[in-house]
């Protein structure tokens, strides 16, 4: 059985959207992704996200959309992560986790990227019709 990851996608009022860096003592620490993580017994995704984002960043979410599903196998772990899109939220943003976050646009500047968080950057480039790479190996 996956595992299963709300993840959400913030933009803000420019179409820049957050990303972050997993912190010390995660597996991929330091690599970069969108904030958000595993779902706990009885959450629905939208309510795992609302809690992940108000623990990892103490922002509130008003909702989130379901984007899009990926399931990906790591020698850790086989997640199936739930990518859902927020272009709301209360609080100023604040950094709990002791993680880096920056507001980004195609192409990303952050490197390295996640594995299963490379297809994100995909599905954004294909909705606003970017083409070249959208990160740095
Ligand atoms: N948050 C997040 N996780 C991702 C992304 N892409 C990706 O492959 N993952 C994977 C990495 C991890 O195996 C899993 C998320 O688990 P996590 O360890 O961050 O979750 P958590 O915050 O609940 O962690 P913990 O309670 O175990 O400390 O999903 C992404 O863009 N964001």
């Amino acid at each position: 059985m996956p595992v299963d990851v709300a993840v959400g996608v913030l933009f803000d009022a420019q179409g820049r959207f957050l990303m972050t860096s997993r912190p010390d003592g995660k597996v991929y620490a330091g690599y970069w992704e969108f904030p958000g993580g595993k779902l706990e017994a009885g959450e629905t995704v939208e309510q795992a996200l609302r809690r992940e984002l108000q623990e990892e960043l103490g922002i509130c979410i008003a909702d989130a959309q379901l984007w899009k599903t990926e399931l990906i196998d790591y020698p850790h772990a086989r997640v199936r992560l739930h990518f859902c899109k927020v272009h709301a939220w209360s609080g100023e943003l604040e950094m709990r986790e002791r993680q880096a976050a920056r507001w980004q646009m195609l192409p990303v500047e952050v490197r390295p990227i996640l594995p299963g968080t490379v297809p994100v950057l995909n599905w954004l480039a294909e909705e606003q019709a970017f083409s070249g790479s959208t990160h740095a190996d």
